[in-house]
C-alpha cells in the first residue's frame, strides 16, 4: 500500500461525507501531506471542544469533531449467533481459534511485501459482517473470540445497571464519567464517548508485585495523557472480573502463547470502561497502546446494554500493495452480555473503532417486558492484564496490602501524575543506561519532554525499514528486539518501539523520542527482576526511571 493510499483511507475515515475521488484531489493538492490535507478539509478550524477549553471558538459544524468522524453506513439488520449453552460456545470457539493464530498471523500482510509503484486506487468494499464464530475466526487470522451470554443474566443485568448509574455519577463514586481529551495536529479533539479506568483497590493487591498506586497512574495512558484519577473495581465489576479470569484461564490455556507476551496468568486487574449514550457516540480507529500490557497482549472486553457493531481493520504495511479484500473492514455485531476476546497479535496486525450507527434499538433489560426502562447506553468494559515487568516504576516496590484502604471511593488525591512528579533532567546521551546490560527492571523509559513514553507496534513495517533494509525479508536471520533465547523466537517479526507522548496533551508538540523495545536490556519478560527484590524504593526510582537515551 502506497503513502498516498494510507493516507486517503485516513482521509476516508475521517471525512466519510467527501467522495474518495474529491478527497484524492484534496490530498494531491495538499502536497500529499495528510497533515495539510486534513487542515484544508477542516477548513483551518480547530476542532475543539464544545466547552473550549482553549479558549478558541468551536468554529465548525459538530459532525467536524471526532464524534463526526467515521459516520458509518447505518446498522444493517443483522443475525444474531445462534443460541447455544456457554461452555459449548466456549468450546467452538476455543476449536476454530486454538493454537493456530501465530501460524495465522504470518498470513496477515507481511511487513517486508515488496513495494508497488503503482498500487491500485483502494476500492470501497462494505464492512463484511461476521456472523457466526467460524467466520470469525477465518477473518481475523483467530485473533477474536466471541463468546455470547458470558456472564449469569442476573449479573450481567446488575452490573448494567451499576454502569450506567456509574457513568452518570449516581453510583459508586457520584463521579459521572468523562470525555478524554488530546491534541491531533495541533488541534484538541474530545472522545465521542464518555469513559473512565479502574484499578484494583489497595487490600486486593497483598502478593501482587505491583501496587494500585502505579497502576492509578497508568490511567494517564488510558487518557491520553490528561490527568485523570483512576477509580477502584465496585463490587458487582469484581464479581464479573472473576468469572471472566476463570472464564480466560482456560481459553488461553489451549492457545499457544507469544513469546514476547506476559508468560504467566492473566489476571484482570484494571478495566477501561466506556459509555456510548445514543447512536451517535462511537470511539474511532484506533489499536490499544501498549504501555502497561506489553507487547502481544490479550483484552477481554465485555458488552453490556444496546447492541452495536464493533469494527476490525488491518494494518497494512507502508510498503505493500494491497488488494481491497485484503483491506477490507470487518463488522462484528457485539450484544449485550458478550464477552470479546482480542487475542495477543490483534492489537498489533488490526484497528478497532465502534462506529457511530444510524439508527439503533433501545435496550431493555431481560425480564422487564415491555414496561421496563428503555436504555440508550451500551457499557464496555475492557478488562486488561497490567504487567508487573511493564508498570510504571515511581511508585513500583510501594506494596500497601492495607486492608484499612478497602475500596476507598476513588483515589482520593491524584495519582502521582507523571506530568507533574518532579523530573531530574534527562541524562546526556553518554550517560544512557540502555548500553549496559542489566536485569533490573527500570519502568517506563522518559523522553525528551520529561514524561513516560508510549508502547507502540511498527504495525506498518515503518521502522523495521528504516532500521534495518536488509532484515526486510521474512526469512531473515536477525531475530526481533535484538534478544537472544526465547525472546527472539517470534514468529513473526515485529518491532515494538517506545515514542513521545508529550504532544496528546502538549498542544501537539513532541520531541520525537523514539527508542525500541529491547526485553532483555530494559530487563523485562524473562529478565524481570522486581524493583522490590532489587530494593529499590520509591524515591530513588523516580530518578533511575527516566531518561533512557534515543536510538
Ligand atoms: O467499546 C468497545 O467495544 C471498544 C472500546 C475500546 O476500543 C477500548 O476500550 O480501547
Ligand atoms: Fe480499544
Amino acid at each position: 500500500m502506497s503513502a498516498d493510499s494510507s493516507a486517503l483511507q485516513t482521509l476516508q475515515a475521517i471525512f466519510p461525507a467527501h467522495s474518495p475521488t474529491e478527497l484524492h484531489r484534496i490530498l494531491l493538492a495538499s502536497n500529499r501531506s495528510l497533515e495539510r490535507a486534513t487542515t484544508a478539509l477542516l477548513g483551518h478550524a480547530p476542532i475543539v471542544s464544545a466547552t473550549g477549553s482553549t479558549g478558541k471558538s468551536l468554529k465548525r459544524p459538530r459532525e467536524h469533531k471526532l464524534d463526526g468522524w467515521l459516520k458509518g453506513a447505518p446498522l444493517k439488520a443483522q443475525q444474531a449467533p445462534p443460541p447455544a449453552t456457554r461452555r459449548a460456545k466456549v468450546k467452538e470457539a476455543d476449536s476454530t481459534t486454538a493454537t493456530s493464530a501465530f501460524s495465522l498471523l504470518r498470513s496477515l500482510p507481511s511487513t517486508s511485501s515488496l513495494p508497488s509503484p503503482n498500487p491500485p486506487p483502494p476500492v470501497n468494499l462494505p464492512p463484511l459482517t461476521l456472523s457466526t464464530p467460524a467466520m470469525i475466526a477465518e477473518h481475523t487470522h483467530g485473533l477474536i473470540t466471541l463468546i455470547p451470554n458470558v456472564l449469569p443474566a442476573d449479573l450481567a443485568s446488575r452490573l448494567y445497571k451499576t454502569m450506567v448509574e456509574e457513568s452518570e455519577g449516581k453510583a459508586g463514586t457520584k463521579e459521572a464519567w468523562d470525555r478524554n481529551r488530546w491534541y491531533l495536529f495541533e488541534r484538541e479533539v474530545e472522545s465521542p464517548h464518555t469513559t473512565s479506568f479502574y484499578v484494583e483497590a489497595p487490600n486486593q493487591l497483598d502478593g501482587k508485585s505491583y501496587d494500585a498506586q502505579a497502576f492509578a497512574e497508568a490511567a494517564h495512558h488510558w487518557y491520553n495523557g490528561e490527568k485523570r484519577s483512576a477509580r477502584v473495581f465496585l463490587p458487582e465489576m469484581d464479581e464479573a472480573r472473576e468469572l471472566i479470569a476463570a472464564l480466560m484461564r482456560t481459553v488461553l490455556s489451549e492457545r499457544e502463547r507469544h513469546p514476547l507476551e506476559w508468560q504467566g496468568d492473566w489476571a484482570p486487574n484494571v478495566a477501561a470502561a466506556n459509555c456510548y449514550r445514543g447512536a451517535k457516540e462511537s470511539v474511532g480507529w484506533h489499536s490499544d497502546v501498549l504501555t502497561y500490557l506489553g507487547p502481544y497482549p490479550t483484552i477481554a472486553s465485555l458488552s453490556l446494554g444496546v447492541s452495536r457493531p464493533f469494527r476490525l481493520r488491518p494494518f497494512l504495511p507502508s510498503t505493500s500493495s494491497s488488494s481491497a479484500s485484503t483491506n477490507r473492514t470487518l463488522e462484528i455485531r457485539l450484544d449485550h452480555n458478550t464477552l470479546c476476546i482480542m487475542h495477543a497479535g490483534c492489537q498489533e496486525r488490526f484497528k478497532h473503532s465502534i462506529p457511530p450507527v444510524g439508527a439503533m434499538d433501545v435496550f431493555r433489560l431481560p425480564g422487564e417486558g415491555k414496561e421496563g426502562r428503555a436504555y440508550r447506553e451500551r457499557i464496555n468494559m475492557t478488562f486488561r492484564h497490567y504487567r508487573p515487568d511493564f508498570a510504571p516504576l515511581p511508585t513500583i516496590g510501594s506494596i500497601t496490602g492495607s486492608s484499612s484502604l478497602a475500596r476507598p471511593p476513588v483515589h482520593s488525591a491524584p495519582p502521582p501524575a507523571w506530568a507533574t512528579i518532579p523530573l531530574a533532567a534527562p541524562p546526556p546521551p553518554s550517560s544512557s543506561s540502555t548500553s549496559a546490560a542489566s536485569s533490573t527492571y527500570r519502568g517506563t523509559p522518559y523522553c525528551h519532554c520529561g514524561v513516560p513514553t508510549l508502547l507502540r507496534p511498527d504495525a506498518k513495517g515503518r521502522a523495521k525499514a528504516r532500521l534495518a533494509p536488509s532484515t526486510s525479508s521474512s526469512s531473515s536471520s536477525a531475530p526481533p528486539n535484538e534478544v537472544k533465547g526465547k525472546e527472539a523466537e517470534s514468529p513473526d517479526d515485529l518491532l515494538f518501539f517506545w515514542t513521545c507522548a508529550a504532544g496528546m496533551q502538549n498542544e501537539g508538540k513532541t520531541c520525537k523520542f523514539w527508542q525500541r523495545l529491547d526485553m532483555r536490556k530494559e530487563g523485562r519478560g524473562r529478565w524481570f527482576v522486581p524493583p522490590s527484590s532489587a530494593k529499590t524504593t520509591a524515591g530513588s526510582a523516580e530518578v533511575v526511571g527516566r531518561g533512557e537515551g534515543e536510538v
